[in-house]
């Protein structure tokens, strides 16, 4: 028998029903602190035994485990351990379960009970459980995890009576010994959640044909072997969807762009206005907005599978391999959104709440291939490499595609890993996010979805776009060379010799030409303009001979470079930093401007040596 007031504590995951049931344990008894040296609230009330004697009940903030990840898990772990300033060892443990959540709830009572403490565990929320048609075996329950399982419904005060008995008879049992539970990688907790499951099904004794089903897709979807050969087969399907279907649309348009500044070069009188709508807006804006077709596709795709509730599922299978470079599934959602954007994703990184891992996790956010690097992947891809098939349903275009993304992750993960061991060392958590349930998508939310992005799109290429290819066209038309001179115009101009001078020295070694050199310059602003950029130095370039010139980059492009100098470019667009906001943005998230200043130069280090091997290599192999 313990001889002072006994002392318990309600633990469990957030939202499982712990201050409920404290509430109702407690009455009016309860005191608010805090404690010591954090800002974590103390709450702790007195409960009575239904002999009558008194016990000290403190409710701990939910956490997910018992390695911690926040200053709430901190204390939470402490508390338990007895190791807590400003607390006293604990005789028990009410470990509170959401019934209905069983799968995510069971892992850290798992750990709880490990401790040694003596636990009574409150399966708690059981009438929503009821409502959704799930029937649990609370005495299985018990006998797999070898304390008592008391079924209670906190609000409505049910159960009470039998969580106090099963408390008393712990309490009055043998003193316990603490085991100092061991704060766990990634390995120890895929075993945990492992167990869980395992326990979890087999307290469940009747579940809807619904719950069922979403675990059967489960086992499938999230199975690690081949739940990730489908994830890998979806981004597949993904990337050749990009390029097949939007062909049609996208000649569309570019017949429609061409004709307009046909139609504009005849209406107008031969002068600099002419010059600058037709040469500068119309083939530097054109140039970029025949890729809305692509970047709708690949939208659909992210928008439908994020509706679907299988995102959630890929951030689940991610994690293994993100926690082998030192990240978190967390991150995942927002190096995602970095597929479209690294901005939105840089910003997503708020959810991720230890400092070391949010901070990687936005330095490397930039390597995921965003959508503005399409326009300039799409065009080298259909000017050098051949529309064939290399297999049945794989087009030979859409897998150099699928190889680009993928070496911009696999250099993300390259570049966390290291980055987790140098300056942003530190230990990496677990993942634990609630998983939402499968449905259907709806029409109007991804029709809505889309429509955003196209409107984003388009505004990009109305502002960013539009004045610096305004710009550029300005640099690259003046000054003009002298009548009768026979040097090219561009060559001549501001903006060539800037580029021929300062540029191209540095980027020749790695198989740039000069109007590479040029394009670079601009489209420091965004990726994209390097695309318009081009599309203006070749219409000027062609001048007033050859009216197509607006339209036929791509063709323009395969007759002026060798194989060998588009995959260096291909390669250096994969790890380049060349956008603005992104810098910005990283600046304003991390609130000083070493770590931009970092980010900066490691991708351009990366893009100059990954751009050079890839010139050299595919030299030496003749593709020149
Ligand atoms: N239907 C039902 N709702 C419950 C039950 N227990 C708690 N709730 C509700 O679940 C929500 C979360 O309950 P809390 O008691 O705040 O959960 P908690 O574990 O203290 O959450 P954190 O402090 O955030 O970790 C509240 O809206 C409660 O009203 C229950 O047995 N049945
Ligand atoms: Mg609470």
């Amino acid at each position: 028998m313990t001889v002072a007031t006994p002392m318990v504590a309600l633990v469990g995951n957030p939202n499982s029903g712990k201050s409920s049931l404290f509430n109702a344990l407690t009455g009016a008894r309860q005191k608010i602190g805090n404690y010591p040296g954090v800002t974590v609230e103390r709450k702790s009330g007195r409960a009575v035994l239904s002999d009558g004697r008194p016990l000290e009940m403190v409710d701990l903030p939910g956490s997910y485990s018992l390695t911690p990840a926040s200053p709430d898990e901190e204390v939470t772990r402490a508390v338990v351990t007895g190791h807590q300033q400003g607390e006293r060892r604990l005789d028990a443990m009410i470990v509170v379960l959401d019934a209905s959540n069983l799968d995510q709830h069971l892992p850290f009572a798992l750990e709880l009970i490990a401790v040694g403490t003596p636990v009574v565990v409150a399966l708690n929320m059981i009438d929503m459980a009821t409502r959704d048609g799930l029937e649990l075996d609370a005495a299985r329950l018990s006998a797999d995890l070898g304390v008592p399982v008391i079924p209670t419904v906190a609000v409505r005060g049910r159960g009470l009576i039998e969580l106090i008995a099963a408390l008393e008879a712990v309490l009055d049992g043998a003193r316990h010994r603490i085991v100092e539970p061991p704060e766990h990688g990634p390995e120890a907790d895929r075993k945990l959640r492992k167990q869980a499951a395992i326990i979890a099904r087999a307290a469940t004794v009747g579940e809807p044909p619904e719950r069922r089903w979403t675990q059967r897709i489960d086992a499938v979807l999230m199975h690690p072997i081949l739940g990730f050969a489908i994830l890998l087969a979806i981004l597949f399907v993904m990337f050749q969807a990009v390029f097949a279907w939007s062909a049609t649309p996208a000649d569309a348009i570019d017949v429609g762009i061409g004709t307009l500044g046909q139609y504009l070069g005849n209406a107008m009188p031969d002068n600099w206005l002419r010059s600058m709508i037709v040469d500068g807006v119309i083939a530097g804006v054109g140039a970029v907005v025949v890729f809305l077709p692509q970047i709708l596709v690949l939208f659909l795709f992210i928008l439908v599978l994020e509706a679907t509730g299988y995102l959630t599922r890929a951030a689940f299978l991610m994690d293994g391999i993100m926690a082998k470079v030192g990240l978190s599934g967390r991150g995942f959602i927002p190096l995602l959104s970095s597929f479209a954007c690294a901005i939105p994703g840089i910003m997503a990184t708020r959810a991720i709440s230890d400092p070391k891992d949010r901070l990687t996790t936005i330095l490397i956010a930039p390597l995921m291939t965003c959508s503005a690097r399409l326009p300039v992947y799409a065009i080298i891809i259909a000017a050098f490499i051949p529309a064939r098939s290399v297999g049945p349903g794989i087009g030979l275009q859409g897998l150099v595609l699928f190889i680009l993304y993928l070496t911009g992750i696999v250099g993300a993960l390259a570049a966390a890993y290291v980055l987790r061991r140098t300056v942003t060392k530190g230990a990496s958590a677990g993942l634990i996010m609630e998983m939402p349930r499968y449905q259907w998508p709806r029409l109007q939310d991804v029709a809505l979805g889309l429509w955003q992005r196209a409107w984003i799109f388009l505004k990009r290429a109305g502002t960013i776009i539009f004045f610096s290819t305004m710009l550029l066209w300005a640099l690259l038309s003046f000054p003009k060379p002298p009548a009768g001179s026979d040097v090219s115009p561009v060559r001549y101009s501001l903006a060539g010799r800037i580029a021929d001078n300062l540029v191209a020295p540095i980027v020749e070694p790695i198989g740039f030409n000069k109007d590479i050199a040029l394009a670079l310059i601009p489209a420091m602003a965004a990726r994209e303009v390097a695309v318009s950029a081009l599309g203006t130095v070749y219409a000027i370039n062609a001048g007033d001979d050859d009216e197509q010139a607006a339209r036929a980059l791509g063709p323009k492009l395969a007759a002026d470079w060798s194989l060998a100098t588009a995959l260096a470019f291909l390669a250096w667009f994969v790890f380049a930093p060349q956008c603005i906001s992104t810098i910005a943005v990283t600046r304003r998230e991390t609130n000083s401007w070493r770590w931009p200043a970092l980010m900066v130069g490691y991708l351009f280090t990366l893009a100059y040596v990954f751009a050079g091997a890839t010139y050299w290599i595919a030299t030496a192999l003749g593709l020149s």
